[in-house]
């Protein structure tokens, strides 16, 4: 089988046009497809009008007993059911999903280091048989941010980290491609400049633009997950705009691609 593994950013979901613009293109998708989100903005938009200031840092949300609630009820209840309810609508057949639900995401609470993330879940084993057979039957399933550790507790966990963990997983049986879509062009020399796109980006190149802070914020965790994927196994990973999407999946890059030194593709 031949899976693309289909990640949408926060700030695309949080735009009601573009979203939809987005899904319409995603049911159109020919082939099987996974949708991963998450839903970041509007998490912190809603926790901060129940006084719940976001932490972030390096792009991970610093998840404690109340955020857990917000984004639960945020990810997993109205952004997954209003994304799965616009699918039927394009006639796109889909499930909406936690991890925990056909334990399809399970992860285990990371451990407290230099900072104590809370909640968070680093995600250890994906039901990749479930989701084979869910796209089999031409079901897309729609995972959101949230999994668990099989011990009753929900945990929040990156989304990109979970699209790069589901496409690593499958990719094991499977020829896999990882996209992530999101707000900007892909990524980019000036964060602010869709035409400063970076066409090509490999670890040497990474490393240099974060040292200098060109890249930063969200980008790094979506990123490290990109090269993550390429190391695993994952075919072809790319990243840049939900209306990119279609010339994607068909080779042509309209943002950027990622590529892996240690495989020497350069
Ligand atoms: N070099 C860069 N190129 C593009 N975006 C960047 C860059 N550095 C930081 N960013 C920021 O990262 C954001 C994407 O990360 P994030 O908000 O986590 O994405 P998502 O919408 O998928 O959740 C962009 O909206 C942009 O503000
Ligand atoms: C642990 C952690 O950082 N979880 C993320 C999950 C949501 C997410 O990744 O959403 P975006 O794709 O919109 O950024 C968070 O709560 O922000």
């Amino acid at each position: 089988m031949e899976i693309s593994v289909i990640k949408i950013g926060g700030n695309v979901i949080d735009h009601p046009e573009k979203a939809s613009e987005f899904l319409r293109a995603f049911a159109a998708l020919p082939g099987y497809k996974i949708l991963i989100h998450g839903g970041g903005v509007l998490a912190s938009r809603i926790g901060k009008s129940l006084g719940i200031t976001p932490q972030m840092v390096d792009g991970r949300r610093i998840t404690d007993a109340k955020t857990l609630e917000v984004v639960t009820m945020v990810y997993a209840g109205l952004i997954n059911k209003q994304l799965v309810a616009q699918l039927q609508a394009f006639g796109q057949n889909a499930i909406g999903m936690t991890g925990a639900d056909g334990n399809v995401v399970q992860s285990v609470k990371r451990p407290v280091g230099a900072i104590d993330y809370g909640f968070v879940g680093d995600v250890v084993a994906v039901n990749t048989d479930l989701l084979a057979s869910l796209i089999s039957q031409s079901i897309a399933p729609v995972i959101c941010a949230i999994t668990h550790n099989k011990q009753g507790q929900l945990l929040n966990t990156n989304a990109d980290t979970i699209a790069s963990t589901i496409a690593t997983e499958l990719a094991k049986s499977h020829t896999v491609n990882l996209f992530f879509c999101f707000d900007r062009a892909g990524v980019l020399m000036d964060e602010k400049n869709d035409e400063s796109l970076i066409p090509l980006i490999n670890e040497d190149i990474y490393e240099e633009l974060k040292r200098d802070k060109v890249i930063h914020s969200g980008m790094i965790p979506k990123l490290e997950n990109a090269f993550e994927a390429l190391h695993k196994g994952v075919n072809h990973v790319w990243m840049g705009l939900p209306e990119n999407l279609h010339l994607a999946v068909k080779g042509k890059n309209a943002g950027t691609t990622i590529q892996s030194l240690k495989y020497g593709l350069f």
